[in-house]
């Protein structure tokens, strides 16, 4: 595993760089089932990409294999220099590449509990020199809190810091979601669904949030949503799945326009569902809030 420091300070925001992730011919099979077929696509470093299709059209595949947890049957993927393809997730996540799941798994204790909880790989001291609270220890402790009270600031949550999780809302414990990954210090995020299931208020924090981190640390986002407006709104470019295959990629105005994307989203029965009550289709102007 590559050794990471527990240095506070983001190594992104200290270089100001990020590297691209290219996913090149990832094809991935579920016993005779061909979840994705050859896809490629670029995220452009310092970048917000979105990935999106219809229920079914492969996210989620693609994200494990992003994140380790599922391999490919052929292609690749790279992150800079590094090749990821066949790497274990904490591999991965070493590397500088961190993911949040749709589903928010939080362990008990305060808000910054968690955080201190996603600092852990990064801490330097031993168990044992944490427990007996050698100077050192002691140190290390202290600059990890202090950048933990950076990431909750960043994200957000620092009024909320000492609150236990169990009394936050939806939209603030998926924020906290967000902050634990971001307390890997990654240099590209992977977001999945980040604003499945909040309210308009929680939606919209959660979009200034995404932008303002990768404005603060120079990171690259990769997120998949089903939020056609926030989509719309706030990524640099996107790329477009069906049925397992990239079936278009650009701009958010180009693939508005194209053809086989509206066919894509129109013909999927039942995939296409509003969950903000304010349903526009893919060519309102500003994005719609349509979620697909
Ligand atoms: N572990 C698995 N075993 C078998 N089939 C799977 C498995 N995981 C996913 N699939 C299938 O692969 C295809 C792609 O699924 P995936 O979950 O990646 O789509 P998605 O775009 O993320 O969908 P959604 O928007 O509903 O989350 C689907 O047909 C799904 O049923």
């Amino acid at each position: 595993m590559t050794a990471r420091t527990a240095s506070t300070a983001p190594a992104a925001a200290t270089t100001g760089t990020t590297s691209a992730l290219h996913v090149a011919d990832v094809t991935v099979r579920f016993a005779g089932l061909v979840a994705l077929d050859g896809v490629g696509f670029t995220v452009a470093p310092g970048s917000i990409h979105a990935l999106i299709g219809p229920n079914g059209a492969g996210k989620s595949t693609c994200f494990n294999v992003l994140s380790g947890v599922c391999r490919p049957a052929r292609g690749t993927v790279r992150f800079g220099d590094a090749e990821l393809t066949r790497l274990a997730p904490h591999r991965i996540a070493a590397l500088g590449v961190a993911r949040t799941f749709q589903n928010i798994v939080m362990t008990r204790g305060t808000v910054a509990d968690n955080l201190m909880l996603g600092r852990h790989g990064l801490s330097r001291a031993g168990f044992a020199a944490t427990a007996l609270r050698l100077p050192h220890a002691v140190r290390e402790q202290h600059a990890q809190l202090e950048r933990v009270r950076e990431i909750a600031e960043l994200t957000a949550l620092d009024g909320l810091f000492d609150t236990p999780v169990e009394l936050l809302s939806y939209g603030d414990r998926k924020r906290v979601e967000l902050a634990r990954a971001l307390c890997l210090e990654p240099r590209l995020l992977l977001l999945d669904e980040p604003v499945a299931g909040m309210n308009a208020a929680e939606r919209a924090r959660t979009a200034a949030t995404v932008r303002s981190l990768r404005e603060r640390l120079g990171l690259s986002v990769l997120l998949v949503e089903h939020d056609m407006g926030l989509v719309m709104r706030l990524a640099d470019e996107v790329t477009v799945l069906d049925f397992g295959r990239r079936i278009a990629g650009g701009t958010p105005y180009e693939v508005r326009q194209d053809p086989e994307v509206r066919r894509a989203y129109l013909g999927s029965s039942g995939a296409v569902e509003d969950t903000s009550g304010e349903a526009e289709d893919l060519e309102s102007p500003g994005g719609s809030e349509r979620s697909v």
